[in-house]
């Protein structure tokens, strides 16, 4: 199983057919590691064309062969929308990715809706307490809830998930979960996947002309 040597790399890929076999072969290899080491396995999605990528996984052999009872599913990134909207990111992994395979429902952990980002954010951050405290998810060294993966995208600005340049957010280290209230996207953001330690990143990063795209894999 051809997994990164290092503990950081960036490999670039000719087409983003090849960036998704790839990104499949990498997320079955860690699931089936950690899923034999601890018996679940913590995803943390965000949005954007990530998503799609996912795709060779919801194929065979892999939709069959993945153990998906063990997954739990978490969103680094999510727009503060009701979760049939368009720009929900919800809506988007429910419809390429989570619909398509067996996941079950109380394993996937989407924000509860309400117009407020603060309530929102708050109402996750809650959550997550509980699932460590009922040792779902662990605590990482810093604090935070530790996840096994998180599958992340860059944008054009280099932003991932809601970690813009400019908001003083992406520098929160005592909130688990905080928002930015941007009039355009209504984001909620939760922190801890972003500063958290010994973490499994994988980003991916489309180019402009739509062709290829790299991953860039961080801890794993
Ligand atoms: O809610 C979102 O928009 C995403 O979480 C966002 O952070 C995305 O990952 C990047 O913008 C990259 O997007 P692309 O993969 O579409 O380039």
């Amino acid at each position: 199983m051809p997994v990164p040597r290092k503990k950081e790399q960036v490999v670039i890929y000719p087409t983003e057919d090849e960036v998704a076999l790839q990104l499949a072969t990498h997320v079955t290899y860690f699931s089936d590691k950690t899923i034999a080491e601890k018996g679940s396995f913590s995803v943390v999605l965000s949005g954007g064309t990530l998503i799609h990528s996912l795709r060779k996984l919801t194929e065979s052999p892999l939709k069959e062969t993945v153990e998906w009872s063990k997954w739990l599913i978490f969103w680094v990134d999510e727009r503060v929308v009701p979760l049939t909207d368009p720009q929900s990111n919800y809506a988007l992994a429910l419809k390429d990715f989570l619909s398509k395979v067996p996941i079950p429902k109380h394993n996937i952990y989407p924000i509860h809706y309400t117009p407020l980002s603060e309530v929102v954010a708050k109402d996750y951050e809650v959550r997550l307490r509980k699932l460590v405290a009922e040792k779902v998810l662990p605590l990482s060294s810093t604090g935070f809830p530790q996840f096994d993966l998180i599958l992340l995208g860059v944008g054009p600005d280099g932003h991932v998930a809601s970690s813009f340049p400019q908001p003083p957010q992406r520098y929160d280290k005592v909130d688990w979960v905080t928002f930015i209230n941007d009039a355009q996207s209504h984001r909620q953001r939760e922190s801890p996947s972003l500063s958290g330690d010994q973490l499994r990143q994988i980003h991916r990063r489309g180019t402009d002309k739509g062709a290829g795209g790299s991953l860039y894999y961080s801890g794993a």
